[in-house]
């Protein structure tokens, strides 16, 4: 190979300029494809959209040296079509990194470790993980209802009975931005998600990443890993190794972790102590009292975790104790000098999010008042959570951050140019989930509804779909509008397996249907009862303060009486002055009372009317 290829390639990719930096270091063509990100500033090459270029320029060269069975790439810039994330116009950050020290199990690295991984032009990226079956599961003799067909499409095959009682498969399609089945590593899922946006952080991005799905299908498994094997962990791992390079000498980690419980913040790193999100006077959000700790090697990200992970499922109440009912947040920060060397702001950040259990949204009708309010806060950030995303994807000007307390805390990963989010849709593939796992698809897949300005791609996908579709066979009916909303079908083809007739549907464009009056009249009931939760849940907060400081101003003045009694006692002591002193405290403790009071029975008032709203709701269903 020709060292002169060197030019051509970086005149190709308009970065002939650094051309003497790659001759000092003695890069060859072979030394130039073995390039990695973290090589590139020793080039001199600092500004993202040149990184991009010389990322993609490579890959591109590489994919090429593969089509041509290991041959040499030619001089002339490479001429194939890009691959599919060079068409969508952003790219590099999720293909595939060669240069990894890590390497996934061998049974999947050796199926997946080629596999790029696609990226649309948005901000937001959606991934599904399917996790899988469990020896109860097997041993239930549930059946596995989730086929991953492609990188990026699949399949659940609902198992449903009809009024006549015959039964059949509903099929439902999706398609993200990946998918990956059981036999995928934290690794390999991390390397498509989380990695490439590791270096963003050090360029002033906040990247948030989220694991989201019903209780059990794998969100705590992706996250933590067995200790350091999660996400949380090999990011860890990355940013300190990145931390030791020169260039950010004057960087520091630190590392926080706290979990939101119906809209009540609690520091896993900190005894659990409640700390409060506050709005500063710049309208940024600071959660006053939270530790932050300082790490400075990975075993440090390990550490806080495990301390995290165990104040969360040890809680100190019962009804908390469930981790599947609060939202964990992990953040590592990075800080460096301020402007003009003073002081010291935030580079990036980059947050994790195991979201509590998305089927606890629905136990706002449940018996037990506790479990309503945690579903009905559950909910309402589940659903400010989508819409903040999709106002970031969409770029809209007005983000709804303040509809929950998740949205709110995390205001920063939604606004700025360099805000990443990755959403890690995990999916139980079990047939006794299907219900829950439909939703989780759905929920993703509006998360990640394309803007308009992606028509074309959309089009360009559609088309690679539709090739391997069935041949349409009959006009499909629309569904009765009902609760849940139903998809509307799409195409129906007729087959039979042995349970008898089967039929498949497929639900690439899900939309909403019209619920109707009545269910118009329902939505504003939930409405009413989610926002008197809210309002019980802040006049909890307040009355415990006020009966707080009860206790504290009726220990001042029965201290007061003490004294009066004490005096009262001496020789020639004023009898007069004694009484009209203790009518006067008295009458101040009568009325502390009846404040108090009050206030209680206005509180048991939002409560019963609570209680009833909930019955009310019951019974319509
Ligand atoms: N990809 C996977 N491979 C192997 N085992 C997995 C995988 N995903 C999850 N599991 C196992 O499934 C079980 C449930 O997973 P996990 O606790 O992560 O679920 P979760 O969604 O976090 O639930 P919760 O909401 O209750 O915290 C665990 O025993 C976990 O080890």
């Amino acid at each position: 190979m020709s060292s002169s290829n060197v030019f051509n390639w970086l005149n190709a990719a308009g970065l002939s300029k650094y051309h003497q930096a790659f001759v000092s270091e003695g890069i060859d063509d072979d030394s130039f494809l073995r390039l990695t990100i973290q090589d590139y500033n020793r080039f001199g090459i600092t500004a993202i959209n040149e990184r991009k270029s010389l990322f993609q320029l490579i890959q591109l060269l590489k994919s090429q040296q593969q089509a041509d069975g290991g041959q040499a790439p030619s001089s002339q810039a490479p001429e194939q079509e890009p691959p599919r994330s060079a068409k969508f116009d952003t790219v590099d950050p999720y293909m595939p990194h060669t240069d990894d020290n890590r390497r996934p199990p061998p049974s999947t690295a050796a199926r997946k470790k080629d596999t790029p991984c696609y990226v649309s032009g948005s901000k937001i990226r959606v991934v599904v993980r399917k996790r899988p079956m469990n020896k109860k599961e097997v041993n239930n003799h549930e059946i596995d209802i989730i086929t991953v067909d492609s990188d990026d499409i699949v399949s659940i095959h609902e198992p449903k009975v009809r009024v006549d009682l015959t039964k059949y498969i509903a099929r439902h399609r999706f398609r993200f931005d990946q998918v990956f089945d059981e036999d995928c590593a934290n690794e390999e899922v991390y390397r498509c998600t989380a990695q490439p946006l590791i270096e963003s952080v050090f360029q002033g991005g906040r990247v948030t990443c989220f694991a989201y799905g019903q209780t059990g299908s794998g969100k705590t498994f992706t996250m933590m890993g067995k200790r350091d094997d999660g996400l949380y962990g090999l990011a860890g791992q990355d940013i300190f190794h990145l931390l030791k390079q020169p260039q950010y000498s004057s960087y520091r980690a630190t590392v926080s972790f706290f979990e939101i419980y119906c809209d009540r913040l609690f520091d896993l790193l900190n005894n659990r102590k409640r700390v409060e999100a506050l709005e500063d006077h710049s309208q940024n959000i600071v959660i006053h009292g939270l530790k932050e700790f300082d790490a400075t090697c990975a075993d440090d990200v390990t550490a806080a975790i495990d301390a995290g992970q165990n104040a969360r499922s040890t809680g100190t109440t019962s009804a908390n104790a469930d981790s599947s009912r609060s939202h964990a947040i992990f953040q590592i920060t990075l800080k460096g000098p301020g402007k003009g060397g003073r002081g010291e702001r935030i580079i990036g950040r980059f947050s994790f999010i195991d979201l509590a259990g998305s089927e606890r949204g629905a136990d706002t009708q449940n018996s037990d008042r506790q479990t309503r309010m945690e579903g009905a806060k559950i909910n309402e950030s589940l659903l400010a959570l989508k819409e903040c995303i999709r106002a970031m994807d969409q770029q809209h000007n007005h983000l709804p951050f303040r509809g929950s307390k998740l949205t709110m805390v995390l205001k920063d990963s939604f606004i700025g140019e360099n805000c990443h989010t990755v959403m890690i849709a995990n999916v139980s593939p079990n047939s006794g989930s299907s219900e829950n796992t439909l939703n989780t698809l759905r929920y993703a897949d509006r998360v990640k509804e394309l803007k308009k300005g992606d028509d074309k791609v959309n089009k360009i996908i559609d088309k690679a779909i539709d090739q391997n579709k069935p041949k349409r066979v009959a006009a499909a009916p629309k569904p009765a509008p009902k609760r849940p909303v139903q998809p509307k079908p799409a195409w129906r083809g007729v087959t039979d397996d042995d349970e008898g007739m089967v039929k498949e549907e497929e639900n690439d464009d899900e939309e909403d249907v019209d619920d109707g009056d009545d269910n118009v009249e329902e939505d504003e009931l939930a409405k009413t009862h989610e926002e008197l939760i809210t309002r019980i849940l802040d006049e909890e907060d307040e009355f415990i303060t006020a009966h707080r400081q009860e206790v504290e101003d009726m220990m001042e003045l029965v201290k007061k009486e003490m004294q009066l009694l004490a005096d009262v006692e001496e020789p020639g002591a004023d009898i007069d002055h004694y009484i009209r002193s203790l009518d006067k405290l008295l009458v101040q403790k009568l009325k502390k009372i009846d404040d108090l009071r009050k206030k209680l029975v206005g509180f048991q008032d939002a409560l019963k009317m609570e209680e009833s709203m909930s019955k009310t709701r019951s019974k319509r269903q």
